[in-house]
């Protein structure tokens, strides 16, 4: 894009080799190549204060330097970036692999995703700092590319259906589900519940063992009861279901279709992915970078053997709801007890 700042490189400790512009397409944070964006804003100043300008005057996302061949991704001509509200979102659901998502998801270079949960429709204190707070914690991006957020909640929270149906009715959601069961335990795990089975179960007056559908990680994993009120305000093509089990077995087929469901090109694949033995789960390799980059040891923990008895419980519990759930969307998932 051709603006070149009228200076040398400015900032100590960021080793610098290549050229500073206004190109603020890649993914990928790299010490040794660096690409400072500037908002307009910035360039206003450049033009008629430049010795007014400070490290702070840049948006600092530092890219690698061609880390998109152009055959890749070119931005459109003589356009700056800017930021943009989500037009698309990943909204759930909470322990079933969301972050594994928008990290490949983010090696698109059509797709710029927000750095981290954001939780600006389910949380009072960040809801009430407003939609230009939420504006400022998006990312750059072009008019061609997608700017993506994921917060895993908002799939079980009222005001962010009425409030994204209000910020843009043509928002396309992403579901990634799991297993309800295996869910259930990773937030019970999470949740440091030391007794995973005896918090989920609980003995009725006759002496028989109930599942306790009154709490969160039981009633959360109930997909049809939210997925069903996201369907009332979104039609079912904006919405985009995918069991977490074939993110885990084939992110490039899963990832693939999400591209088709966004409407980008089709950029993703294989050589992007790299399976890790050891973790046991499938890491990203982005454009242009050497290093495989895993998800951090607080994902993928294994999890504790539930007893046959429970587990029986826990599946016949959920098996109604769940048949209800591949109804509405349209897709079945293989979701059974195994072992
Ligand atoms: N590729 C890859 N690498 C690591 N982990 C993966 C991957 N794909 C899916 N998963 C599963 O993601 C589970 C965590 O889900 P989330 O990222 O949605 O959790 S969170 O709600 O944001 O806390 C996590 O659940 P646990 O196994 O309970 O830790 C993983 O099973």
């Amino acid at each position: 894009m051709g603006h070149q700042l009228p200076w040398s490189f400015p900032f100590k400790n960021v080793p610098m080799h290549g050229a500073i512009g206004v190109t603020c397409t890649g993914h990928v944070w790299s010490k040794r190549s660096v690409i400072a964006c500037l908002t307009e804003e910035t360039l206003r100043n450049l033009r008629y204060r430049p010795s007014k300008l400070s490290q702070h005057d840049f948006h600092w996302t530092v890219r690698t330097i061609g880390q998109y061949d152009p055959s890749i991704y070119k931005a459109p001509k003589g356009e700056m970036p800017r930021k943009r509200f989500p037009q698309a979102l990943i909204i759930g659901a909470g322990k079933c692999g969301t972050r594994a998502l928008i990290e490949f998801l983010n090696m698109h270079p059509q797709v710029v995703a927000a750095r981290e949960e954001i939780h600006f429709f389910d949380l009072d204190q960040n809801f009430r700092r407003g939609l230009a707070w939420y504006l400022q914690r998006m990312r750059y991006s072009y008019s061609d590319q997608i700017t993506l957020e994921k917060t895993p909640s908002y799939m079980w929270t009222k005001r962010a259906r009425d409030e994204i149906y209000k910020l843009n009715r043509d928002m396309k959601l992403i579901v990634v589900l799991k297993d309800p069961v295996i869910r259930l335990v990773s937030q019970a795990i999470r949740n440091k519940d030391k007794d995973v089975t005896g918090c989920l179960l609980v003995h009725a007056p006759n002496g028989t063992l109930l599942v306790r559908d009154n709490i969160r990680p039981v009633y959360w994993s109930i997909y049809v009861n939210y997925i069903a009120k996201w369907l009332w305000k979104f039609p079912i093509t904006q919405l985009h279901v995918l069991d977490s089990s074939m993110l885990v077995k084939d992110p490039v087929g899963e990832v693939q279709k999400i591209e088709r469901f966004l409407g980008i090109k089709p950029i993703l694949s294989k050589g992007n992915f790299h399976f890790d033995e050891q973790k046991g789960f499938y890491c990203k390799r982005p454009f242009y970078v050497q290093n495989v980059v895993c998800l951090g040891n607080e994902k993928g923990k294994p999890h504790p053997t539930l007893s046959p008895e429970v587990k029986e419980l826990l599946y016949k519990f959920y098996r109604p709801y769940n048949e209800k759930l591949f109804k509405v969307i349209g897709t079945r998932f293989a979701w059974w007890p195994s072992g």
